[in-house]
């Protein structure tokens, strides 16, 4: 090094060679003092400059403490991980299980809606219109006052950690987010410390589960309690996306009342009772003690649009837990995927396989696509010339990939969920395999048919009537008198409820109107069927399904009916 000096007085012609400030001996080892302008390169920067203004300044006591925090840091580290260790429980969820929603439900309304957060994820709820009048009336009747849901967007707890007490006892709530690079399902995402990513991970004091166990049925209790008239339904992502890999995304709805589904009075109830039965503890008891899988499973046919689905999802809100829909007609679900939707429902729930029959599932697994007959010239055009074909004019028909094999491993197979309440929708149970409907995974099939007189009856009493007398323009028993007269204009078990649905619907209220529109509504509607019959059959006469029926009940009302397998 060439002259080096310090706080000399340079002449013009000399250049000044400060000496490293870090090197100079000082209360601090040179050692640490690299150690912590290292860390902190900034800090060197300001020491040089500060030692260039005023000569033979010290910033030794800032490095002391700096090199302090550096030396202190690991050690602080360790035994920070050794108290978590030694005097914590934790429970880590994963975002995608509903007993996260559960925790983040209670922690937004107890915790961030409670106090002065200043930092909070919002979400909008997905709710149909609350003011949509039709989906008020259907929404869950609690102690006689129709709940009305709030339209709000939701405030939950964002990504990072909060501390909360309950009673005496401090939580640390902690909530971690990254996508998974590799675009497969976040939920599998670890970081450097081996925790689960997209997870939510629940900490108190304590040598043992049972405080978080504690905290944990209190946050299911609070979604029980504060349910006011919703419930979620999970439906299949396929083809879209994905976040957690477990086949389902969800939105919340309003639960349909079950007295807003007109069917069978006598099925109905016996549906209930028998759902009610298989979630009570008697029952859980019973199929423990007999070592029966705790399954039950329902199947619903019948034309559509006569309240299978409809009815499916009042029950899952009459039970008080959450509804998952399956559609295997999209074609998009393979036999690994739907078993993936299995394992990840919760223990109480209702499934629903909609429309199973329309699935097209075969013992064999199929290709993945079929193609479309080959397109043909219409009638009376000349033939094409040689060489040249008609160009298609849809896209690959997409066929289904579940086989029956795969469906039936999903549903009762030896790894699959029990607790579960599963229904099987279909137009046409008569094509469905006996695999399928067999006792064990059917236990009741029930039929859901056209409109009898006293379900039109009720259906005009709830669509014209309640809103009637509600205005004031019209009596209770005159709103009777119109539906009886509306009754004996529909003819008895020739529409589904959802074309009688239809017709009032377009009537808005007004009895009068219902009256006076119904006979030129029912020509039309059953020239209409009559049509569709003869395009279906290509001309020919409807074919008559005679099948012996059995009904239940009273039997004034043939459309419904229940038979125990
Ligand atoms: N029994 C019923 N009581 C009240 N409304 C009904 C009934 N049946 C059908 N509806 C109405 O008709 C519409 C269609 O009903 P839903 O989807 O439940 O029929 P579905 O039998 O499941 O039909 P699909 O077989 O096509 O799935 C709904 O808007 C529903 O409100």
């Amino acid at each position: 090094m060439a002259n080096s000096k310090h706080g000399g007085n340079p002449t013009s012609t000399e250049v000044t060679i400060y000496r490293e400030p870090l090197d100079s001996p000082g209360v601090v080892p040179v050692h640490l003092k690299r150690a912590a302008t290292s860390e902190y390169p900034l800090l060197e920067i300001f020491q040089r400059f500060l030692v260039r203004l005023q000569p033979g300044s010290d910033l030794d006591k800032v490095l002391a403490v700096i090199a302090l925090y550096k030396a202190a840091a690991p050690a602080w580290k360790h035994l920070k991980q050794f108290f978590w260790w030694a005097c914590t429980s934790q429970i880590t969820i994963p975002e995608y299980d509903p007993v996260a929603r559960e925790v983040l439900g209670w922690m937004s309304a107890n915790v961030i809606s409670h106090s002065t957060t200043t930092n909070a994820m919002l979400m909008t709820g997905g709710l149909m219109d609350p003011n949509e009048n039709y989906y008020r009336q259907m929404m869950m009747n609690r102690g006689g006052q129709v709940v009305q849901q709030s339209d709000e967007a939701q405030i939950l707890p964002p990504i990072g950690k909060r501390i909360f007490w309950v009673g005496f006892r401090p939580f640390m709530f902690s909530r971690s987010g990254i996508s998974s690079s590799r675009g497969g399902p976040a939920s599998n995402v670890l970081d450097k410390e081996g925790q689960v990513q997209n997870a939510v991970i629940l900490t108190t004091i304590g040598w043992n589960l049972r405080p978080l166990q504690t905290f944990i049925k209190e946050c299911h209790d609070h979604k029980i309690r504060t349910r006011t008239g919703t419930t979620t339904v999970y439906f299949s992502t396929a083809g879209g996306p994905d976040p957690y890999g477990t086949g389902w995304s969800s939105v919340i709805k309003a639960v349909r009342k079950l007295d807003t589904i007109d069917m069978d009075p006598e099925v109905k109830a016996d549906l209930i009772r028998d759902a009610e039965y298989y979630y009570s503890q008697e029952s859980r008891q019973f199929f423990a003690d007999c070592g029966i899988p705790y399954r039950r499973g329902y199947l619903f046919y019948g034309p559509p649009g006569t309240g299978k689905t409809s009815f499916s999802a009042a029950l899952a809100g009459h039970l008080n837990c959450d509804i998952y829909m399956i559609n295997l007609a999209t074609g998009d679900i393979s036999d690994g995927r739907l078993h993936r939707m299995f394992l990840a429902l919760p223990r109480k729930c209702v499934v629903v396989i909609e429309d199973i029959d329309s699935a097209g599932i075969g013992r064999e697994q199929g290709p993945s696509s079929a193609p479309h007959p080959a397109p043909t010239l219409p009638e009376g055009l000349p033939p094409l010339p040689p060489g040249m074909t008609l160009a298609p004019t849809q896209p690959p028909r997409k066929r289904n990939l579940v086989t029956l094999s795969g469906l039936l491993n999903a549903i009762d197979g030896n790894a699959s969920q029990e607790g579960r309440l599963l229904i099987m929708t279909s137009n046409n149970p008569d094509v469905l395999d006996a695999a399928l409907t067999r006792p064990g995974r059917v236990d009741k099939k029930v039929h859901f048919g056209n409109m009898s007189p006293r379900a039109a009856h009720d259906i005009f009493m709830r669509l014209i009537g309640r809103s009637a007398v509600a205005s004031g323009t019209y009596t209770i028993p005159q709103i009777e008198e119109y539906a009886t007269k509306f009754t004996e204009k529909i003819p008895a078990d020739t529409f589904t409820p959802a074309q009688i649905q239809n017709f009032l619907q377009a009537c808005r209220g007004d009895p009068e109107k219902a009256l006076r529109d119904a006979d030129a509504w029912v020509t039309e509607s059953l020239s209409k069927d009559i049509e569709n019959d003869d395009d279906k059959n290509g001309g020919e006469a409807p074919v008559v399904d005679s099948q012996a029926t059995t009904v239940l009940g009273d039997g004034s009302d043939s459309s419904s009916f229940v038979s125990e397998v």
